[in-house]
């Protein structure tokens, strides 16, 4: 479990009440997540859940919260950040910042088929449309500037040929940025972490996107690039599963189909995104914070994809 602050029930209820949602009920840490401290609260008015932010400071939050209303309100599925009086947003709880939010309906699908695939691929496609008039601006915070801050402080950690090939490919990403192609590719807010476990689905309709605190403005075609290598590949060797990434990139295209620039950087872009989960993912398990009971993220899980996806580009 990710709790990394305990929140006495007074400290809930008072909260709950400024946000004039009822009488408080419950309040239940949250098992899962390695970012936040997440409880989730009900009440007579419904449940939702309760995130005080361990890392992001009050000055980054707008940008995320801003971004879930706007989504939320232009019909995407997602958690809609409840206000108070004021209409303000972002909230303290404990001296941390906090937000509290609708709780989705449904479950993680972590054994997806084709199927939900197609769900994630159509439903992200319409969300970066609906980001398009999104005017808050901040950059994806994990992006290339951290992973060139963060790649030597992992470094040490690592056995030769491991830091061999992070090192050879940051400097490829490095010089993939400075292409042309690289800037002709579209952006927009995007959320950068949309992993199995960041989306809910009944069934086989999808319920929501949630987990939105590493999202950021960059490539869209990066945000798709961490869609294909979570959801349509084989978990235990990191290898690309051609079935469902058709379903996705099919799904996502039938929205918005790819630009040129986009079509040539896939793989490019596939390997931005095991690399961008490798260092973290590294810096996590070697640099690790103080938590209740925290389970890290396997790093070899994504040198496996990383080196998978070099040794076997995916064209379109
Ligand atoms: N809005 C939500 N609706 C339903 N469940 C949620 C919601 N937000 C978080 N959760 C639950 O909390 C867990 C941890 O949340 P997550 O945002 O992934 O944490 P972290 O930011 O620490 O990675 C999720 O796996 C999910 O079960
Ligand atoms: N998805 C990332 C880690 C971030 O955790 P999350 O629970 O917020 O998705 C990874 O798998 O490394």
């Amino acid at each position: 479990m990710a709790v990394f602050t305990q929140v006495p029930l007074k400290d809930a209820r008072t909260l709950v009440r400024r946000l004039q949602l009822g009488e408080l009920q419950a309040l239940r840490g949250i098992e899962g997540g390695i970012e936040n401290t997440n409880y989730f609260l009900t009440t007579d008015q419904g449940e939702f859940v309760l995130t005080l932010f361990e890392r992001l400071t009050a000055e980054q939050l707008p940008f995320y919260l801003h971004l879930m209303k706007h989504l939320a309100h232009a019909g995407i599925p997602v958690p809609d950040p409840r206000a108070d009086k004021h209409g303000e947003i972002l909230h303290t709880v404990c001296g941390k910042p906090a937000a509290l939010v609708n709780r989705l309906s449904g479950k993680s699908e972590l054994a997806p088929q084709p199927v939900h695939c197609a769900a994630v691929g159509d439903m992200l496609a319409r969300m970066h449309l609906a980001g398009r008039d999104y005017e808050r601006q901040q950059p994806n915070l994990r992006g290339l500037p951290w992973w060139n801050e963060t790649v030597p402080v992992v470094l040490p950690y690592l056995a030769p040929e491991q830091a061999a090939l992070l090192q050879s490919e940051l400097s490829y990403q490095n010089h993939v940025a400075a292409s042309s192609a690289y800037t002709a590719l579209p952006r927009g807010p995007v959320h950068a972490d949309l992993f199995r476990d960041n989306v809910m689905f009944d069934g086989e309709a999808l319920t929501g996107f949630f987990d939105f605190y590493f999202a950021g403005v960059d490539t869209w075609m990066f945000d798709l690039a961490v869609c294909l290598n979570d959801w349509c590949i084989d978990q235990s060797t990191g290898s690309h599963d051609a079935v469902r990434a058709g379903a996705m990139l099919r799904a996502y295209q039938a929205v918005r189909p790819l630009t040129a620039a986009e079509r040539e950087l896939l793989n490019a872009m596939l390997r931005a995104g095991a690399l961008r989960f490798w260092i973290s993912r590294l810096w996590d398990f070697h640099l690790p914070r103080e938590a209740s009971l925290l389970k890290p993220h396997d790093p070899t899980h994504f040198e496996r994809v990383l080196r998978q996806r070099i040794a076997q580009p995916l064209a379109l």
